[in-house]
C-alpha cells in the first residue's frame, strides 16, 4: 500500500505511510498495490513469528500494537546472518533482542490462563480439589489438582501426561508410580499437581506410540524421538507457570528429578525455592529407560540406581 499523492516508493515516502497505518487510518484511503507490504499477527501464543514478536515488543513498551519489520540485506541482496546483526547492533548502540526473549516475557506479563471450574475430588488418595482452567495460552485442557493447607513455599509437581503409564499401569516408564507417590505425598502434607496435556514428553500419542516401536527395535528413548524428527524433548513450562500464577502461586517447593523442569518454570518468573527427588517404581522394563533418563537426559536418578544395585 502506498499514502498520498506520491510515488510512495522513497524512503521517507514509505516512512510516512508506515506512520499512517499506526494512526489508525481506513484500508480505503491508501493506493494499492503500492511499496509497504502489510502483515496480520495471529497472536504470538499460536505462532512464535517475527510479525507476532514485533506486535508484542511494542505494546511491551507502552505503544499500540503495530510495528515496522526490516530484513537486513547484503549488497548482494541476501539475508544477513544473526553474526552481521550483532556487529551493526554494537556499531549503532542498539538492543538486540532474540525470539526466546520476547517469549519470556510475554509469558511473564500476558496471563492467558484463568481458573474455570473447581469441585471436590474424593480419591484412594485423599479429598482433593481439582481445579479446571480456561486456556487461552495452548488451548489444552491442563488441569490442577489441590490439597490445601499449605505453607508459603507450595509442594508443586509438575506431571506431563503418560495415558500409558498413568492410566494404564505401563511398566516402561516410573509416571504412573510417581503421579501417586506425589498424590500420597499431597494428601498428607499439602501441595499441587499440575497435570500437563503434553503426551511423550510433547510429541502426542501416536508418535510416542511410534517412538515406543522404534524402542522396541533397539533404540532408546532420546535416539527414537530424534528418527522421528523430534527433539530428544518438546515441552515448554510457560503454561505451567502460568497455572501456578492463576492459583496465586509464586514460590515452590519443586518434586522433580529433572532440572530442566526448575529452569523452565524459573524463566517465566516462578521462584524454585527448592526442588526435592520423586522416584517411581524401578521395573525389569523401565530400567533401561530410566537408565537413558538419566545419562542422556541429566535425570537426577543416581540415588535410585544406587539402591537397585546394592
Ligand atoms: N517421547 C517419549 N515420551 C515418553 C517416553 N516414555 C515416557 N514418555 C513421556 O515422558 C513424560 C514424562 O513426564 P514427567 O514424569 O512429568 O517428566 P520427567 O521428564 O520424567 O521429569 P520428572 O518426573 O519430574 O523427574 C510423559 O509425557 C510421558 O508420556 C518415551 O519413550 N518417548
Ligand atoms: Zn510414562
Amino acid at each position: 500500500m502506498d499514502w498520498g499523492s506520491g510515488t510512495g516508493i522513497s524512503a521517507s515516502e514509505r516512512a510516512e505511510t508506515c506512520r499512517k497505518v499506526a494512526e489508525g487510518k481506513f484500508f480505503h484511503e491508501f493506493r494499492y498495490p503500492g511499496h509497504v507490504a502489510v502483515l496480520g499477527g495471529v497472536g504470538f501464543q499460536r505462532r512464535q513469528g517475527h510479525t507476532e514478536a514485533s506486535l508484542e515488543i511494542v505494546q511491551l513498551a507502552g505503544y499500540n500494537r503495530y510495528a515496522v519489520i526490516i530484513e537486513i540485506l547484503s549488497d548482494r541482496g541476501d539475508s544477513h546472518d544473526l553474526d552481521f546483526v550483532f556487529r551493526l547492533a554494537e556499531k549503532f548502540s542498539l538492543p538486540v533482542l532474540e525470539m526466546e526473549e520476547v517469549w519470556q516475557e510475554f509469558i511473564r506479563k500476558k496471563q492467558l490462563i484463568t481458573k474455570k471450574a473447581e469441585a471436590n475430588l474424593p480419591t484412594d488418595f485423599g479429598v482433593f480439589k481439582i481445579v479446571s482452567f480456561e486456556n487461552h495460552l495452548d488451548n489444552k485442557e491442563h488441569f490442577a489438582v489441590v490439597k490445601e493447607p499449605f505453607g508459603e513455599v507450595v509442594p508443586v509437581r509438575i506431571h506431563s501426561e503418560c495415558v500409558t503409564g498413568d492410566v494404564l499401569s505401563s511398566l516402561k516408564c516410573d509416571c504412573g508410580s510417581q503421579l501417586a507417590n506425589f498424590l500420597r505425598y499431597m494428601s498428607a502434607h499439602g501441595g499441587i499437581l499440575i497435570y500437563l496435556r503434553q503426551e511423550g514428553r510433547g510429541i502426542g500419542l501416536s508418535n510416542k506410540i511410534a517412538a515406543y516401536s522404534l524402542q522396541d527395535k533397539g533404540l532408546d528413548t532420546v535416539e527414537a524421538n530424534r528418527v522421528l524428527g523430534f527433539s530428544e524433548d518438546e515441552r515448554d513450562y510457560a503454561p505451567a507457570a502460568q497455572i501456578l500464577k492463576a492459583l496465586g502461586i509464586e514460590r515452590v517447593l519443586l518434586f522433580t528429578n529433572n532440572q530442566r523442569k526448575t529452569v523452565g518454570l524459573e524463566k517465566y518468573g516462578i521462584e524454585v525455592v527448592e526442588t526435592k527427588r520423586l522416584y517411581g517404581r524401578v521395573t525389569p522394563h523401565n530400567r533401561f529407560y530410566l537408565s537413558t533418563k538419566m545419562k542422556k537426559l541429566g535425570h537426577e536418578l543416581e540415588e535410585i540406581f544406587r539402591e537397585v544395585n546394592s
